[in-house]
């Protein structure tokens, strides 16, 4: 897979070059690249944003900039290969989920665009939708201060899905959110930890029990902490997490 990550705070983008996705990109798992976008404007002051039309608070992001940067990575792109998916990080994105990065890690080409200020002109989403299939995207329902953060949670969620790039692939399906519940706890030694024990099961050996208990746990915690998905759950829409790559 090709990510390409488009910012005018590139070093932002630094972690990723650190842990599995460093590893990844080492291994040529993952081919990802990080572009200025001032290295995209003309002007002597490398200017990316402008007052907003209508009045308001705060800069928005120039289009004309945002569209050369965006066409350079579309030129990049091999013959034959579909389109490259645009994920623009906005408030006003639909929600990512782990269903999306499973979906999202079965592209050939990502390329996000990370707005700052108060977001990037809405013709540059517009014109895109010539080049890319374009997916405004939201972390959660609170405001960051730019793209660059949901693009870090978002790599790594698709990256760690990409085949080789996590030891075992088998920790990838009894995870939160994978079977559509939440995870259940996990225990390390010692056994008794300061005067609290490891539930006896886990320490049975009895395998069928071992799985009916953490099943249980999945479900309670759920319930008790979000009680939202038990009703997705409930209904079968399951997020796909059979999926193999
Ligand atoms: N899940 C999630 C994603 C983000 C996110 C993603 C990209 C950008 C780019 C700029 N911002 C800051 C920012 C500040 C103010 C407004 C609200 N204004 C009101 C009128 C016009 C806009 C929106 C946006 C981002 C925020 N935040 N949370």
């Amino acid at each position: 897979m090709r990510i390409d990550v488009v910012s005018i705070f590139p070093e932002y983008l630094a972690p990723l070059e650190l842990s599995l996705i460093g590893k990844a990109r080492q291994d040529g798992l993952l081919d990802l690249h990080v572009h200025d976008l001032r290295d995209f404007t003309t002007d002597k002051h490398r200017s990316v944003d402008d007052t907003p039309y209508g009045g308001g608070a705060g800069m928005v992001m120039k289009a004309e900039p945002w569209a050369q940067a965006l066409a350079s990575l579309t030129e990049a792109r091999r013959d034959g290969v579909a389109r490259p998916v645009l994920i623009v990080p906005s408030p006003a994105g639909e929600r990512f989920t782990q269903a999306l990065a499973y979906e999202l890690a079965e592209e050939d080409q990502l390329v996000f665009a990370c707005g700052r200020y108060e977001g990037i002109d809405e013709r540059v989403i517009e014109w895109a939708e010539d080049h890319f299939t374009v997916r405004p995207m939201s972390l959660g329902d609170y405001v960051l201060n730019g793209g660059e953060v949901a693009v870090l949670a978002m790599v790594e969620a698709i990256g760690r899905l990409l085949p080789g790039v996590v030891g075992n692939p088998d920790s990838l399906v009894e995870e939160s959110h994978s079977d559509g519940l939440l995870e259940y706890p996990v225990y390390t030694k010692p056994a008794s930890w300061r005067e609290r024990d490891v539930p006896a099961v886990l320490l049975s050996g009895n395998h069928g029990k071992i799985a009916q208990w953490r099943r249980h746990e999945q479900y309670r915690r759920t319930a008790e902490r979000r009680p939202d998905l038990l009703e997705t759950f409930d209904a079968g829409k399951l997020p796909r997490a059979d999926r193999t790559f």
